[in-house]
C-alpha cells in the first residue's frame, strides 16, 4: 500500500501571498509556505488562521489575494480534483449520533465515488486501522470523545487519499487520547504513505509527531523548517549535580568551581547550563565536579525546543519542561 515519492509530489501544498481578509478581521496575511511530503504540523493560537488556511486548500473558501496549489492543483479552480485526492477531518463535531461507525464512513466513501463493495471493504479496513473495528456497530451518539475523533479521522482515509488534512485531532482528548491519536497520525504516514498537515494549538506534541512545522500567527508566517532544525543541538551543556554534606547548594558550589575553571556558566534552577566552547569543555566539567567530590547527575548537550519560538530565543525554558504545551 505504500507510496513511493516520486519527484512531482516533493510539495504537496504550496502557498504564495495567500490572503483572506473578513470584513473585520485578516485571517491570512500574505502567507508563502511550502510543505513537502510527510506529516507536517500546522501550529498557531486559536485564531491564527490554520482552519481558513485549510479550508481555502480544499478549494471551500476563495482567497482574498494569492494562490494555494495542493498536489500541483489550484485550490481557486481544481477544489473538486482536490478534494478527491485530499482528506479532511474538520475541527468541529460533525457526526450524526444515531448510525454506526460504518454506516457513517460507508456513506462517506460512496460519496467520494467508491462503488458499494469496495466502500464497505475499506470502511472495514480504515476502521480497523483506526482501532475502532470492535464498537462499529454501535451507534456514534454512544462514543467517548476519543473514538468519535477515530471515525472523523477513518472518513477522512476511507477514499485512500494522497493527503489529509487534520484540524485539531487531538481537541477534547485526555494525554493518553493524545498520545494514541498522535501514533495514529503517524502511522497513516508510515504504513499508508499518506502526506499529513495536523493543525494544533499545543507545541509539545507537534515536535514529537511532525517531520516539518509551520507556525503561524495572526495570519502570518512566523516560521517553517524540519522539526530537526527546531530541536538542533544548542551551544551548551546542561550538567546537573548532587548536593553532599561539605556542600549543601552543590549547583551553587559547581558554578563557583566553572568560573574557576574559565568556563561560562550560569544556574537554571537545579542545572547548570554550561557554554561549550570545544571538546574540552565536557572533560574540564567532569574534572571540576569529580574535584569538588559532588555527584555528577547527568551531562548532556541542551537541545532547542519548539516553544522556545515563541519566547525570547535566549530564555531556556525549564529543562523539565514546565508548561509546554501552553501556545
Ligand atoms: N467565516 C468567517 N467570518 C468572519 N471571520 C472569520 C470567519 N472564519 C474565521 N474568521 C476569523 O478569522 C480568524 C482566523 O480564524 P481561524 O478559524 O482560521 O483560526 P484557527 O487558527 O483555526 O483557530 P481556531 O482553532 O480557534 O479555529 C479569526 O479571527 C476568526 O474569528
Amino acid at each position: 500500500m505504500a507510496r513511493t515519492t516520486t519527484v512531482e509530489d516533493v510539495t504537496v501544498i504550496a502557498t504564495e501571498s495567500l490572503t483572506k481578509r473578513y470584513p473585520r478581521v485578516t485571517a491570512l496575511d500574505r502567507l508563502t509556505v511550502e510543505i513537502a511530503p510527510g506529516v507536517t504540523g500546522l501550529v498557531g493560537a486559536n485564531g491564527a488562521g490554520k482552519s481558513t488556511l485549510i479550508k481555502i486548500l480544499l478549494g471551500l473558501s476563495p482567497a482574498t489575494e494569492g494562490t494555494a496549489s495542493v498536489l500541483g492543483l489550484d485550490s481557486r479552480t481544481d477544489g473538486p480534483a482536490i478534494r478527491a485526492h485530499v482528506g479532511y477531518m474538520p475541527e468541529h463535531d460533525c457526526l450524526p449520533p444515531d448510525v454506526s461507525a460504518t454506516e457513517f464512513v460507508v456513506h462517506m466513501a460512496r460519496m467520494s465515488g467508491l462503488p458499494p463493495t469496495a466502500a464497505r471493504e475499506r470502511t472495514a479496513d480504515t476502521l480497523r486501522h483506526v482501532g475502532l473495528y470492535e464498537e462499529r456497530y454501535r451507534p456514534i451518539g454512544g462514543y467517548s470523545m476519543g473514538m468519535k475523533q477515530r471515525v472523523k479521522l477513518a472518513q477522512a482515509l476511507v477514499h485512500d487519499p494522497q493527503l489529509v488534512l487534520l484540524d485539531e485531532p487531538t481537541n477534547g482528548l485526555d494525554p493518553a487520547g493524545r498520545d494514541e491519536m498522535l501514533g495514529l497520525i503517524r502511522r497513516v504516514h508510515t504504513d499508508f504513505g499518506i502526506s499529513v498537515l495536523v493543525t494544533s494549538h499545543l507545541l509539545g506534541e507537534l515536535e514529537r509527531t511532525s517531520d516539518q512545522v509551520v507556525v503561524i500567527d495572526g495570519g502570518r508566517l512566523l516560521r517553517s523548517s524540519s522539526t530537526q532544525e527546531f530541536t538542533q543541538a544548542t551551544g551548551s551543556l546542561a550538567v546537573e549535580v548532587t548536593d553532599t554534606d561539605r556542600h549543601p547548594d552543590g549547583t551553587r558550589a559547581t558554578l563557583d568551581a566553572l568560573a574557576a575553571a574559565g568556563l561560562t556558566a550560569r544556574a537554571d534552577g537545579h542545572l547548570l547550563l554550561v557554554d561549550i566552547r570545544d571538546e574540552s569543555t565536557y572533560d574540564t566539567v567532569r574534572d571540576t565536579v569529580a574535584e569538588l567530590g559532588v555527584g555528577l547527575i547527568r551531562m548532556e548537550q541542551r537541545r532547542h525546543r519548539i516553544a522556545e519560538l515563541f519566547t525570547d530565543e535566549t530564555d531556556q525554558p525549564d529543562e523539565e519542561g514546565g508548561d509546554r504545551d501552553a501556545a
